[in-house]
């Protein structure tokens, strides 16, 4: 199956590419352009990203591009509660990857906290990203199980993250895998994006993504939550 075969909602645009490689060139390419519009526009650009594995080639490209930094604010969709030097850790993994050569010259948003428990650390973040939303470029992955940002699927906290009207920006969350102890943007916040961008490669995911376009519960496969306009989904197998 190809993604071109999946019958997208109105507003949601599939993006094939026909490798790992040019996929995170093109979305390096679409982002830059985005966040150059928005500093035009309004004088700043606020990018949030993802973690884990396959956006490393990503950011690298990301990195290489022509955009005026300085007037960029980076911050994470999701973190694990983990201190900097944790190898598990997104803020190493965006500073190591993206925010480096002219791209160092962005101002970076944590969402670690160093608290005494991981509710503690939530109610730190959330009031540390007031100034995020509305977000003008995000990225989200989606892992296996049909989560994004650390929306796991039947996850505590999970119903009250995906309302669209929760209060709160940064809830605690666990996930199935270690470090199992979360930290992730809200739907409000995430929702917030003017230009929300989702990046999965394999047919593994592919076949997730259209599990997730099936009616159902988001408890089950949270990524249904963001299949809604305006949405580019970029895939290669
Ligand atoms: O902290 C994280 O791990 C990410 O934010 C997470 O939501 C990621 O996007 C998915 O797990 C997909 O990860 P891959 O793209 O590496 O498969």
């Amino acid at each position: 199956m190809a993604i071109s075969e999946l019958k997208l909602p109105s507003g949601v645009q599939a993006c094939p590419h026909d490798d790992a490689e040019q996929l995170a060139q093109a979305l390096a390419v679409r982002v830059a352009d985005a966040l150059r519009q928005a500093i035009v526009s309004r004088g700043q650009a606020t990018l949030v990203v993802s973690g884990g594995r396959s956006p490393v080639p990503f950011f690298e490209a990301l990195a290489q591009q022509d955009v005026p930094w300085a007037q960029v604010l980076v911050s994470l969709a999701d973190e694990r509660w983990v201190p900097i030097n944790h190898a598990g850790s997104n803020e190493a993994l965006v500073r190591r990857h993206l925010l480096r050569g002219p791209a160092a010259e962005a101002r970076f948003l944590s969402l670690y906290q160093v608290a005494g428990n991981l509710e503690q650390a939530a109610e730190l973040a959330d009031a540390a990203v007031a100034e995020l939303a509305p977000i003008d470029v995000l990225v989200l992955g989606m892992g296996d199980d049909g989560h994004t940002a650390s929306l796991f699927p039947h996850s505590p906290n999970l119903q009250q993250a995906l309302q669209p009207d929760c209060v709160r920006r940064v809830l605690p969350m666990l996930a199935p895998s270690e470090p199992a102890q979360r930290l992730t943007l809200t739907q409000p916040v995430l929702a917030s994006a003017r230009l929300p961008l989702l990046a999965i490669q394999g047919q593994a995911k592919l076949n997730i993504l259209s599990a997730a376009l099936q009616p159902g519960e988001a408890s089950e496969l949270p990524i249904r939550a963001f299949l809604n306009s305006p949405l580019e989904i970029h895939w290669c197998s």
